[in-house]
């Protein structure tokens, strides 16, 4: 126990907390300029190494990475053993770390959180955390960083595994703890053979046009778009180009990248008259959303976009008529799939989605903003599909469901093999394959698009046209102290400070289509507000005026 501590007290002296720096793990683990985040780093291995000891010796992972922020920044997130995002009941353990003022009261902060969790340290335990870093400067200084904190817990061993994008590490993780083929090199193979099994189930009159096999893509000038380049010559049916590929052409994220897309909507830096018409996809910077959209035209910076709403509708239709084919006109009692179909959305998906959604007879749930939230309601269900507008988001199939589909294909190719009912089978079969199970991601999301546009023999516009996004407008404000605010519902309704929801009520009733809501956000120092209504105009006008509401309540 002496050594432990010790090894705990020496790690923490390596690097010093700075005066008046404060962390908070909050929906993206900690975020801050890279030099700065060796201190929030080192600690997170800690915590890594902890988390794993705690989950048996399972593989805990931690990644390095600031998303689509610029190239100075960057941040740690750590990973559960089934893939997903570290358990919150750990967050404010990883706050008291993270924010410890000196080596002495981080070891006792150590000392009283193993007590209460029952972690016996130095008692032999063993414990392992895979490390990954995206494409960023910063990277090597924070892995090593990374590597000192998971060090200081004795018997835990940390695991470079390299330069990857966020989803592959997420995936990594979660197949090594179930015992499946774990590299990166077992992602690849995993994500490119079910991507031809799903084109080989494309029906014979569908063949695509030159025009709809041409996919552009934008990498953001990250991880994304290196591993793309990889792939991209083991890929036949689709003809990718590459931009802003991380190969030097541009900065990370710099007017480029998914949330750049998203947000701003005009065509980002890299792309250029020849791509006009054509289908374009957009990663983020560590890969883990994706948006598409079309250049109009050479001469208007203008873009169609289809976010993470339209690509979750997209993924709705063919799961259901994948299951439809299977249940065929069976009534309820007697279908030979019963599926629980769950479609998961935030505060800031587009109404019209919803609209859609709904209209095709589902029930849409919503839940707060953040995809721990998201993806923790989709494991309820059979097939739980979840994104947000921004891009994040993926189909989780339950392990009970793909066993049934298993067992249900095997039966089909003796009984009735290459029959409509086998094929669907196979289908979602090889979308479960296909699509991350641990976390969203951006390239094997649009390969199961791509799939499904093939599937469909849709073009673009298909797409774009199966609903029109109302107009919508997000602004920024900047208060005292965001936390003030408190919401309910789904973060839909204020129930704090008293008297603003009827302030917004008030307002939204003078709009066609209105609808609007603001909350704090988890990432930025501001509440955020979001409006929509049937004209550009109208959300602007709707959103200014529930802000100049939130102004002056706030301050
Ligand atoms: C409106 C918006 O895009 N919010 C983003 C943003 O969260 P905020 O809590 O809104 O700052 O960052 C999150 C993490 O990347 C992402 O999950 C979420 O969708
Ligand atoms: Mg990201």
């Amino acid at each position: 126990m002496a050594e432990q501590r010790a090894a705990l007290l020496a790690a923490a002296s390596l690097f010093p907390v700075p005066d008046g720096a404060r962390f908070s793990y909050g929906t993206a683990g900690f975020r801050a300029e890279g030099s700065t985040m060796g201190p929030a780093v080192c600690r997170a291995g800690m915590v890594a190494a902890l988390r794993s000891v705690k989950l048996g010796g399972a593989a805990v992972g931690l990644v390095l990475t600031a998303s689509h922020n610029p190239l100075r920044d960057n941040g740690v997130k750590i990973v559960d053993e089934d893939g997903g995002m570290m358990s919150q009941d750990w967050e404010p353990f990883a706050d008291a770390l993270a924010n410890a003022p000196n080596p002495d009261a981080l070891l006792q902060i150590v000392l009283k959180f193993a007590k209460d969790e029952d972690i016996r340290l130095g008692e032999g335990h063993s414990a392992q955390v895979l490390l990954a870093r995206d494409t960023r400067p910063t990277g090597e200084y924070l892995l090593d960083a990374a590597v000192k904190g998971v060090n200081a817990v004795i018997g835990a061993v940390a695991l470079d595994m390299g330069i990857l994008t966020t989803p592959q590490l997420h995936w990594i993780v979660r197949c090594k703890n179930k015992g499946l083929k774990a590299s990166e090199m077992d992602y690849f193979t995993q994500v490119i053979d079910s991507f031809r099994c799903l084109l080989k189930l494309v029906p014979k009159d569908k063949g695509a046009d030159v025009m709809n096999n041409r996919l552009v893509v934008d990498g953001a000038n990250g991880i994304g778009g290196l591993k793309l380049e990889e792939i991209k010559a083991r890929i036949s049916g689709l003809d990718i180009h590459v931009r802003n590929s991380g190969n030097g052409e541009g900065i990370l994220n710099e007017r480029c990248g998914a949330d750049f897309v998203q947000k701003e909507k005009v065509v980002p830096l890299g792309f250029g008259p020849e791509d006009v018409g054509f289908r374009c996809a957009s990663f983020d910077g560590d890969a883990d959303r994706l948006v598409y959209f079309r250049i109009v035209s050479s001469t208007d910076t203008r873009i169609d976009l289809v976010d993470g709403d339209k690509i979750l509708s997209l993924f709705v239709l063919f799961v259901r008529e994948q299951i439809d084919i299977i249940n065929g006109n069976n009534d309820e009692g007697n279908k030979v799939l019963p599926t629980r179909f769950g479609v998961i959305q935030t505060a800031y998906a587009n109404g019209a989605s919803t609209d859609f959604l709904e209209n095709l007879g589902l029930e849409v749930v919503f839940t707060s903003t953040g995809v721990k939230y998201l993806h923790k309601k989709s494991l309820e269900y059979d097939i739980g599909i979840y994104f947000e507008a921004n891009g994040h988001g993926t189909v989780l199939f339950s392990d009970h469901f793909v066993s049934q589909l298993e067992s249900l294909t095997s039966e089909f190719s003796l009984k009735a093999s290459g029959s409509s009912q086998h094929q669907a089978a196979m289908r979602l079969l090889a979308a479960s394959q296909l699509i991350n199970q641990a976390v969203g991601d951006a390239l094997s999301g649009m390969l199961l698009v791509e799939a499904i546009l093939q599937y469909k023999g849709w073009s673009f516009q298909n797409w774009c046209d199966i609903y029109t996004d109302l107009p919508s407008r997000q602004l920024k404000v900047k208060v005292q102290d965001r936390t003030a605010i408190v919401t309910t519902d789904a973060e839909r309704r204020v129930c704090q400070p008293s008297g603003l929801q009827e302030l917004i009520d008030g307002e939204i009733a003078n709009y066609s289509h209105g609808r609007c809501f603001v909350r704090p956000s988890g990432t930025e120092d501001v509440v955020r507000v979001y409006a929509e209504a049937s004209t550009e105009e109208a959300a602007n006008s709707l959103a200014k005026q529930v802000a100049q509401h939130v102004e002056r309540i706030l301050g």
